[in-house]
Formats: C-alpha cells, structure tokens, sequence
C-alpha cells in the first residue's frame, strides 16, 4: 500500500500546547491546516498560540506561501479530517480518549492518509486497536516547542505496515525535522525514558531538602544542558575517558553506579512536595508572563540552533548528523 507522503493539507486535533505547535510549523512551511479541538475557546486561544509563535517562525524563515491565515478552525472530526494529507492527533494523554477518537478519524479519513499521534508514552498497538486501515497508523512524538525543535520519534504498532513508518519520516523530514525511528514499541519510547529519569531524581531533591527547584535548574542550564545541544551523553562520556576513550570511562565510573546516587522509584506527590515545585518555579517565573518566556525560549532556541548548525558546517557535518 502507498501512503500520501507529497501533503499540502494538514489536520490537527488538539490544539492546545502540542497541537498549536503543530499548527504553527505546518503553517509555517507553507501548508493548508485545518484544526480541531473540542475545548470552548479553543479556536481563539489557538490563534493567539500560533501568533506568539510567529516572531519565532519568520525569523527561522517561512515556506513560499506561508500565512497564519491558512488555518481553518472546523466544528466536527469528520470535517477536520476528511480532505487531509496528513493527520496529527495532539489530545489529552488518555488511552480510552485516544482510543475511541482515532476509531472516529480513521473512518473519516482518506484510506491512504497518515495517521499520527503525538502521544508523550502510550502504546499505539493500543490506541489504535479500533482504527481502520491501522497500518497507516503511527506515533509522531514531538518535543515543545514543536514549531522549532527537530526531533520526532516515530513508532509503529503491532499493525503499522513498515512503509508507513517510512512516509510518515519523509513527511515529518519535509516539515523541516529529524525523525527518530523508535524500532520496539516501548512506553515511554526513548527520549522520554531519559527525561522522566532525570525529572523524577529533581523531585527526589527538592524534595530531600537537597536544592530548590531553581538550583536544579541552574545545574543543569549552565553545565551538561549546554552540551547535550551537540552532543550526546554516550559521546560525550567517551571524551570523558580521554584517549583511552569508553573502555576506560567504564572501568572508572561504571562501578560508582552501584553507589546509592540514584533513585529508581518515584517520590510520593505530598501536597508538600506539590506545593514546594510549584512555589519554586513561581519564583523563577518572576514577574515574567508565560507567553513572554516562550518568546524568549524561542530566541534562545533559535540561536542555539543556528551556531550548532554553523559549528557543524564548519566541520563538514550536516545538521541532521
Ligand atoms: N506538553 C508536552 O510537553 C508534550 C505533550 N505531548 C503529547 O501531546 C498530547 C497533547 O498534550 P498537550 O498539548 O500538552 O495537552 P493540552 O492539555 O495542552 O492540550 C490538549 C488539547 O486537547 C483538547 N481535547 C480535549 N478532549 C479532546 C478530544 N476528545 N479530542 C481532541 N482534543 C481534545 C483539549 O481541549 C486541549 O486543547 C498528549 O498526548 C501528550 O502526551 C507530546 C510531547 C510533549
Ligand atoms: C513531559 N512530557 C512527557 C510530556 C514531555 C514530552 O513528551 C517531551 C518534551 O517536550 O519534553
């Protein structure tokens, strides 16, 4: 079977944080959304998303064509789907909600239409269990902002035919980012196994008394954040090790991680442990709305981006490697 892969129509169902991420990067390299969401409101606190988004978009550069105004805001799933390329589903993590909606899109849907979810860690096997033609069917996960940052893992279920994982990675490829097949359907998949790790050993300090949610955040901006841009921790541990390289870093560290430094399970969310999190982060926010700090998550981003991908060239490495 072949699947829609040249798309000029893009759905989105959802358009809260994730799915307006969506709807601004489609919309920015020069597509037709049509948009969907069931909150009241929803189409108006879209377009305010997509138009804090905007600054960001431009100065990255717009497809030929790209305009804010080519986004339609619909009333049903049928009509939000029916003449869409391409389908992304961005709604609230629940598996009986994601289950009985992907029934009503892939009824409605062209038969060859990709169908995506944006699901942080379920199981697509699962939530399209009562799809038709699942083997369009597939996970896109993205990571916030979705409008700037390139990473997507794709997944397949039980039921997605391998081509489709294939034209779902050239379509996201063409909306500008670095699809990462994701080959075993696990919870969680990759990259958010790592971030839960490292969210849940915060929580423990913060709430062991060790550090303010501000401290945590500051050891983490000013040192290994920095470098995870470019690299990985598995290379980056290699220089670690000096000449004699990962063989050594092993033989060095590997025995520490008998130590007790970590915490597997998760602490207990005490109104307490709510509480201090919350206050912590109130106080970083300072006076700064949340729209302004996307503004400037998005500058930073931006210049981030580009003197990576410049260092790169300069080495002779694409963007992608
Ligand atoms: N927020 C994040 O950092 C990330 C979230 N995701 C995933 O994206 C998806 C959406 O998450 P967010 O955008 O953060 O949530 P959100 O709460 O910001 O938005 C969810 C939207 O879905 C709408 N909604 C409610 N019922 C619905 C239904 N039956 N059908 C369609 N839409 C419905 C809500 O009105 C809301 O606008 C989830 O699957 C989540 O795991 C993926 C990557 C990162
Ligand atoms: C917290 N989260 C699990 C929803 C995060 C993600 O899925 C990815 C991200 O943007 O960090």
């Amino acid at each position: 079977m072949t699947f829609i892969t040249e798309i000029k129509t893009f759905a989105a169902l959802g358009s809260g944080v994730i799915g307006s991420g969506w709807v601004s990067r489609a919309l920015a390299h020069g597509l037709d959304v049509v948009a969907w969401d069931p909150a009241p409101g929803a189409e108006a606190a879209l377009r305010k998303r997509v138009a804090n988004a905007w600054g960001a978009l431009e100065k990255q550069g717009l497809a030929p064509g790209a305009s804010k105004d080519r986004l339609r805001f619909v009333a049903t799933i049928e009509e939000c789907v029916r003449d869409a390329d391409f389908i992304q589903e961005s709604a609230p993590e629940r598996l009986d909600l994601k289950l009985e909606l992907h029934r009503k899109i892939s009824v409605a849907a062209k038969p060859d239409a990709l169908i995506a979810s944006s699901t942080s860690g379920l199981l697509p096997s699962e939530f399209y269990e009562s799809s038709v033609h699942p083997e369009r069917c597939v996970v896109g996960h993205p990571f916030n902002p979705v409008y700037l940052l390139p990473l997507v893992e794709v997944v397949g279920g039980k039921n997605t035919a391998p081509d489709a994982v294939q034209a779902a990675m050239k379509v996201y490829e063409a909306l500008g980012m670095r699809p990462l097949h994701v080959r075993k359907e696990v919870p969680g998949f990759i990259a958010d196994r790592l971030l839960e790790a490292l969210w849940r050993e915060a929580l423990h300090l913060v709430n062991d008394g060790v550090a303010t949610t501000g401290e945590i955040d500051d050891a983490i901006r000013f040192g290994a954040g920095l470098r995870w841009s470019f690299m990985g921790t598995f290379l980056t541990y290699t220089l670690a090790g000096g000449d004699a390289g990962m063989r050594h870093f092993m033989a060095q560290f590997g025995p520490a991680l008998q130590l007790p430094w970590t915490y597997l399970p998760a602490p207990e969310l005490t109104d307490k442990l709510i509480d201090d999190v919350v206050d912590g982060t109130s106080d970083q926010l300072g006076t700064h709305s949340i729209s302004a700090l996307e503004r400037y998550r998005d500058d930073c981003l931006l210049a981030v981006l580009e003197a990576v991908k410049n260092t790169k060239e300069k080495h002779g490495m694409a963007f992608s490697e």
